[in-house]
């Protein structure tokens, strides 16, 4: 059974968060991505926050000059983030909900609430030659309604699963499954991100047709200790191989079926 490896794309904005703390010109975001990308990133991920509580605009500027990826620029539907992605022109645009008082993106864009909006938005991109993903739930209604409002991709937020334990973070991976599988035979591209760890990634990555994974607080977490070339590195490898395992265990139960059935 042969499918295209899985994509990692290494989210930089927590080292910025720790640049800002202090007002300072260090650590470096844009040093970060090209290292990220040396030890395997496939990709660059950055939320461009309203509140600007991480990465800046000059941050996103000097990345579309420097990077030999792509960038996935995530940001809020609003006139001046809309702007700013038409004027720069990322290879990705994931279309993300903001609250300023949230810890964390807390939960998936209302595609279904904001429909108008959320249309109008895929197809400005789309001009602009930008591939647009929206960040959701795994939840049907909101995968339908990104089909309606033209999206190519879609990103499943697993940030209930990571956050959950035992039977509960079993049926949150069973409703990314089933999202996945449905996004999937709709014809979207399926990415999945949010709160993903070292420990909890390669059941995600096992779900099949996954194309990429968005993942940054862990690894650049993780990096404080091993260093950021190792902590990608070692991300990589275990998304590589959960996927291994979940096209293995695709393969076990086709051919179970065959025999039995
Ligand atoms: C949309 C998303 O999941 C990420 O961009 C994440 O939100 C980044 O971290 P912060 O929530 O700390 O901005
Ligand atoms: N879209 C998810 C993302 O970019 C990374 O989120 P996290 O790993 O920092 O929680």
């Amino acid at each position: 059974m042969h499918a295209p490896r899985i994509q990692l794309g290494v989210n930089i904005d927590h080292i910025a968060t720790l640049r800002q703390a202090r007002g300072t010109r260090y650590p470096d975001p844009v040093q970060a991505a090209l290292l990220a990308e040396e030890a395997g990133a496939d990709g660059i991920t950055v939320h461009l926050r309203e509140d600007r509580r991480h990465i800046q605009e000059r941050d996103v500027r000097l990345l579309a000059e420097t990077l030999n990826t792509r960038m996935n620029l995530e940001m809020a539907v609003t006139e001046a983030m809309m702007r700013l992605a038409e004027e720069i022109r990322p290879a990705h645009v994931c279309l993300v909900p903001e609250k300023r008082e949230e810890l964390t993106t807390e939960g998936g864009l209302d595609v279904v609430g904001g429909f108008a909006a959320v249309q109008a938005a895929c197809r400005r991109l789309a001009a602009a030659g930008c591939e647009v993903s929206l960040f959701i739930d795994p939840d049907p209604a909101q995968i339908e309604a990104a089909v309606r409002a033209g999206a190519p991709v879609i990103e499943l937020h697993t940030g209930a699963y990571a956050e959950a334990v035992g039977q509960a973070a079993r049926d949150e991976h069973a409703r990314i499954a089933v999202a996945a599988e449905m996004a999937l035979d709709l014809g979207l591209t399926v990415n999945a991100g949010h709160g993903l760890h070292y420990h909890n990634v390669e059941a995600i990555a096992a779900i099949g047709g996954i194309h990429e994974l968005n993942i940054g607080h862990a690894i650049i977490a993780r990096a404080l200790f091993v260093g950021l070339k190792e902590a990608v590195a070692e991300m990589k490898r275990l998304v590589i191989a959960g996927q291994e395992a979940g096209l293995l265990a695709a393969l076990e139960e086709h051919d179970h079926d065959h025999e039995h059935g």
